[in-house]
């Protein structure tokens, strides 16, 4: 069997710590009678898709994004266009999609899981013109994000400071939802859209969402008392929220979302702007990815 090239694309700033020494934990534990190794770094927002972009018109026939959802997003983004295989070594603060595929978030196992080249293929994403893999959405949420974007570093720490910071002055918004021809209008903190379940953390919004299904499960986080909120993490972190009375979730293909103005939207974690209307499709089974078997 011909050996193949494979490429570890490394985000220096993901949550994860010790990113240097991937490269020589790589180079002691990758299975070297399957794969010849590469490696970059991250310089800026937008790299990775840069570097794997020009990794796929090369002869690279697997990627790996060595980071958080945001890295995986830029890689799988390009690994998608091209018809290659993703890999993920998870280091980012949240890794809500290798924690749902049960990608070990120890790197030498996720090496491991790199070595046994079980390659699944899974549902990804559209919100507008961008693709999403884990969760995308709008609301409470993102606009944490847009502000926390701002920060030098990552971290669950800093984050959760800024969100309690903000909660305090958010104000819910009407979302008019058209999901499969059906319409919903609903006053909501967040609105997620999942491919799989969790936002990351083991924080599960979605419990019965799958990637394998060809639906995306649009999460409706209702306003609620402040007291309620350690019962909605609670749910959370217990995959509990489909029976939850904070969160409606309705599963869908094809999801149009209109809001009164145009606002933050976080796609896999990381912030845009998007108008007014948004058009979220799901495109069955797209995505060739080194799972665990
Ligand atoms: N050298 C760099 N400097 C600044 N930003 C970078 C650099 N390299 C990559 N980035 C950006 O960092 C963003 C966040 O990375 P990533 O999502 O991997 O980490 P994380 O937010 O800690 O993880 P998670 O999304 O799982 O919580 C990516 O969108 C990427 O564009």
């Amino acid at each position: 069997m011909s050996k193949s090239n494979i490429l570890f694309i490394i985000n220096p700033i993901s949550g994860g710590k010790d990113k240097l020494k991937i490269p020589a934990l790589i180079d002691a534990k990758l299975d070297r009678s399957k794969f010849n190794p590469n490696f970059s770094f991250t310089e800026y927002v937008g790299h990775a898709s840069e570097i794997a972009e020009e990794a796929a018109n090369k002869n690279f026939d697997v990627i790996v994004a060595v980071g958080g959802d945001g890295t995986i997003n830029e890689v799988a983004t390009k690994v998608m266009q091209h018809d290659k295989v993703l890999g993920i070594i998870p280091f980012g603060s949240g890794n809500g999609l290798a924690r749902f595929l049960k990608i070990p978030l120890k790197s030498a196992e996720a090496i491991q899981v790199i070595n046994n080249f079980n390659v699944d293929v899974i549902d990804t994403g559209r919100f507008n013109d961008k693709c999403f893999f884990n969760m995308a959405g709008m609301g409470f949420d993102a606009h944490i994000s847009s502000v926390f974007a701002g920060n030098k570093s990552r971290g669950l720490t800093g984050y959760l400071k800024l969100g309690f910071r903000e909660v305090l002055n958010y104000k819910p918004q009407t979302y008019h939802l058209y999901i499969d021809g059906e319409k919903y209008e609903r006053k909501a903190v967040v609105i997620s859209i999942a491919n799989s379940s969790q936002y990351g953390n083991n924080a599960h919004i979605a419990p019965g969402a799958s990637v394998k299904d060809g639906l995306l499960d649009v999460c409706v986080i209702k306003e609620f008392p402040m007291y309620k909120l350690p019962v909605l993490a609670y749910e959370m972190l217990n995959a509990k929220t489909d029976h939850s009375d904070m969160v409606e979730i309705i599963k869908g293909k094809h999801i149009r979302i209109v809001r009164s103005q145009g606002d933050a939207i976080h796609i896999d974690g990381e912030p845009f702007f998007m108008g007014e209307e948004i058009e979220v499709t799901v495109a069955p089974l797209s995505l060739n990815i080194i799972t665990p078997s």
